[in-house]
């Protein structure tokens, strides 16, 4: 049972169409899965998303650690009336508009190479290469985590690159900026300057979107377990998520 003082936690309350909504993606809006590719997909979450965005009158960003690049494969057309903020805050692209993305640096190569040598004879260690990161999950492998982490963390320092602690994975990835300061950057601008913010997400990662939006006086949402948290609110997990977010579209 957690500690008394993370159980106050209450649900967020119903939205009423003047919000600004940030939304996570891995554990938020799609159940965690084996590995990367493996998530599931649904219609039922393309539409929601379509008709979130005519509700908010475009109002809504998908704010993730993927690379645009993969949540546009997953998501597909159910993206153009949506705003996407990737790799952890380094990549944005506007609804409709054009993608921002820094350039992937030289070293980022170099520290995949050495991971993908380095964990070559494990098959329960999955190498993830990303536009701005490279990820090693060893969901299938948790005796690896120390040792993923010691490599990222021996590169991480290096042209910008910091490590990114996620659900059983290590990543490393471009610094600069994070979920908060992209969310934040968001705010600045319309659409999204018009409502009030509201971020759900579930990984430590999700806790600078956290603080974001409750500094600009919105509300974080927490998904999962109770834990020590920035966020406001917390529902149970992706199904709650996904009536919550159904209840208002
Ligand atoms: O910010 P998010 O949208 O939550 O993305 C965070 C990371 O999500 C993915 O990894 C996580 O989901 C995988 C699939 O369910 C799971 O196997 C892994 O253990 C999780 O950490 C994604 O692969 C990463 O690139 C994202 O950074």
């Amino acid at each position: 049972m957690p500690p008394a003082e993370l159980l106050d936690l209450r649900p967020p309350p119903a939205l009423d169409g003047d919000e600004s909504l940030f939304l996570d993606f891995d554990g938020t809006l799609v159940e965690l899965a084996g590995a990367p590719d493996a998530i599931v997909v649904d219609d039922a979450l393309r539409d929601l998303l379509i008709r979130l965005g005519e509700r908010l009158d475009g109002r809504v960003a998908i704010v993730s650690g993927r690379s645009v690049e993969q949540l546009d494969a997953f998501l597909g057309d159910a993206l153009a009336g949506v705003a996407v903020v990737g790799s952890h805050g380094a990549e944005t692209r506007a609804a409709g508009g054009a993608l921002v993305v820094p350039d992937r640096p030289d070293a980022l190569a170099a520290a995949e190479r050495a991971l993908v040598d380095h964990f070559a004879d494990r098959g329960g260690v999955v190498i993830e290469r990303k536009s701005l990161g490279v990820a090693v999950h060893y969901r299938h492998q948790p005796e690896a985590e120390a040792e993923a982490n010691d490599l990222v963390a021996r590169y991480a320092g290096r042209a910008g690159l910091v490590a990114q602690p996620g659900k059983m994975m290590a990543e490393l990835r471009l610094g600069g900026a994070d979920k908060g300061s992209a969310i934040a950057a968001l705010l600045q601008q319309p659409p999204f300057a018009a409502g009030r913010p509201v971020f759900l997400g579930d990984d430590v990662t999700d806790e600078d979107g956290f603080r974001a939006v409750a500094a600009a006086g919105g509300a974080g949402v927490l998904v999962g377990e109770a834990r020590a948290t920035a966020a406001t609110h917390r529902l149970d997990g992706v199904a709650a998520v996904r009536r919550w977010l159904a209840a208002a579209a």
